[in-house]
C-alpha cells in the first residue's frame, strides 16, 4: 500500500509546540504516514530551538516575514507559496494547528487543490470577530475549510456542532498541548516546586495585540505596583520582542530589583519556571491550558478568553487589564491560602496527553473510510 503523504503546517511558536507531538505521532508510524514538515516561519527566531527540542526535521523553510508587513501581504505570499508547494508534490492531506494566517491560508490553499485539510485546536471561539483579531475570523474560516475538526474539549466540539459542522467529522481529542507539556517535563531535569526560596514567584507574559497601548501600560502598572509593596515577591516576566511589548514592560518595570525582565523563554526553560511557579499572569492562550496541567493558577489578562472551561472549574479569572482588579487578585492569592488553594484545579480540562495518537489514528481511518466509500 502507498503511504499517505501528510504536510505538517506550523508558523509560529505556539503552532509548532502544538503541532510537535502530532509529527511525532504521525512519524512514529512510518508504514502508515510520510510525514513533510513544512514552517512558514512568521516566528523564525522562535521556532528553531523548538525543532531541536522536539527532534524535527523542516522539510520546507518559506521565508515570508517582512518587517511591518500587514496581513494581506502575508496571507498573499503564504498562498502563493502553498500553490507552489502543493502543485510540485503530492499530498494526501494537510493538517494544520490553531487560529494564525499560516493555519487559515494552507488550509484555504488546500482547498483549492482539493486537498483534504485537517484543523488540530478546532472549535475555539469567543464569538466576537475583532477579539482575538484576525484569530477569531481564522478559526471560524478553517471550521469550513476542514474535512476533520480536532476539537480539544466537548465545549469547543459543541461550537462547530452548532455552526453545522456536521458531527461525523469532529473529534474531541483533547489538546496537543498537554502532550508536548508532558514530553518536556519528562525530559526536563528534575527540580522541586519552591527550590527552597522564601518569596513567591510569578510568571508573567503578555503579547495580546488586544493589550498593546493602555491596557498593557495598566498591567505594566499593576505589576510595578505588587513589586514595591510586596517584598517577597518575584516576576519572572519573559518579554516579547514585538517593539509594542518591549517599550512599553521596559518603561514601567525596568530597574525593579524583584522584576525579572528576560528574552521570550526556550520552551523547556518555560516549562521549568512554570513547574516552579506560583501564580501565572498572562494573555496567552497555550499557559491558559498548561497551568491548570502542572496546579497552577491563572490570571487572565484579557476580557474574553476562548477557553472557557478553566474559569468554570475555577482555576482562572478573568482580570482583563484593570489596575486595581490585577492588584486585588494577586495580592489576595498571596495571602489568602484558602482562597489560593480553591484555585488549584485537580487536573488539566484540556487533556490527558494522548491528543496526538487520537489525531493519528483519526487520519488514518479517514482515509480508510474513503477507500471503500
Ligand atoms: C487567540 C489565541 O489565544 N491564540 C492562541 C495563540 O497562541 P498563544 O496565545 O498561546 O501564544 P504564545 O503565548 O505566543 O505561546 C504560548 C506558548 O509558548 C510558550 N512560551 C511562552 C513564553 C516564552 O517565553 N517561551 C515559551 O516557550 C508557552 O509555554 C506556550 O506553550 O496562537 C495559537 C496558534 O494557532 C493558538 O493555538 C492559540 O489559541
Amino acid at each position: 500500500m502507498n503511504r499517505l503523504k501528510i504536510a505538517c503546517v506550523f508558523g509560529t511558536r505556539p503552532e509548532a509546540i502544538k503541532m510537535a507531538p502530532v509529527i511525532r505521532a504521525l512519524a512514529s508510524r512510518p508504514e502508515i504516514f510520510d510525514v513533510r514538515t513544512i514552517c512558514t516561519g512568521q516566528h523564525r527566531e522562535l521556532i528553531a530551538p523548538l525543532t531541536d527540542w522536539f527532534e524535527l526535521d523542516v522539510a520546507v523553510n518559506m521565508d515570508v516575514m517582512t518587517p511591518n508587513q500587514g496581513l494581506n501581504k502575508l496571507a498573499g505570499k503564504l498562498l502563493i507559496e502553498f500553490e507552489a508547494l502543493f502543485s510540485e508534490e503530492h499530498f494526501d492531506g494537510v493538517i494544520g494547528q490553531g487560529d494564525t494566517t499560516t493555519v487559515f491560508t494552507s488550509a484555504l490553499a488546500a482547498f483549492h487543490k482539493r486537498i483534504p485539510f485537517f484543523h488540530v485546536e478546532a472549535g475555539l471561539r469567543t464569538f466576537d470577530m475583532k477579539f482575538p483579531f484576525p484569530e477569531e475570523m481564522n478559526r471560524v474560516l478553517v471550521g469550513r475549510l476542514a474535512s476533520l475538526h480536532f476539537a480539544p474539549t466537548d465545549q469547543a466540539a459543541g461550537n462547530l456542532a452548532s455552526e453545522g459542522v456536521t458531527s461525523d467529522s469532529i473529534f474531541m481529542v483533547g489538546n496537543t498541548v498537554i502532550d508536548a507539556l508532558n514530553f518536556t517535563v519528562d525530559k526536563l531535569p528534575a527540580t522541586s516546586a519552591s527550590d527552597g526560596r522564601d518569596s513567591k514567584l510569578i510568571l508573567v507574559t503578555a503579547h495580546r495585540r488586544e493589550n498593546f497601548g493602555e491596557p498593557l501600560e495598566r498591567i505594566c502598572n499593576a505589576i510595578r505596583r505588587i513589586a514595591i509593596n510586596h517584598e517577597n515577591v518575584r516576576f519572572a516576566f519573559p518579554v516579547h520582542p514585538n517593539p509594542n511589548v518591549r517599550k512599553v514592560v521596559d518603561d514601567r518595570l525596568r530597574g525593579l530589583q524583584n522584576v525579572d525582565l528576560m528574552d521570550p523563554l526556550p520552551y523547556p526553560v518555560l516549562v521549568d519556571y512554570l513547574k516552579r511557579c506560583d501564580l501565572v499572569l498572562t494573555d496567552s492562550g497555550g499557559l491558559q491550558e498548561e497551568a491548570p496541567a502542572l496546579s497552577k493558577p491563572v490570571l487572565v489578562l484579557r476580557e474574553e478568553t476562548e477557553r472557557p472551561e478553566l474559569v468554570q472549574l475555577g482555576g482562572s479569572i478573568l482580570v482583563g487589564s484593570s489596575e486595581a482588579l490585577i492588584y486585588d487578585s494577586v495580592a489576595e492569592l498571596l495571602t489568602n491560602s484558602i482562597r489560593y488553594k480553591q484555585m488549584v484545579v485537580g487536573s488539566s480540562p484540556y487533556g490527558d496527553g494522548h491528543a496526538s495518537q487520537k489525531i493519528a489514528e483519526h487520519v488514518h481511518a479517514f482515509f480508510e473510510r474513503s477507500k471503500t466509500a
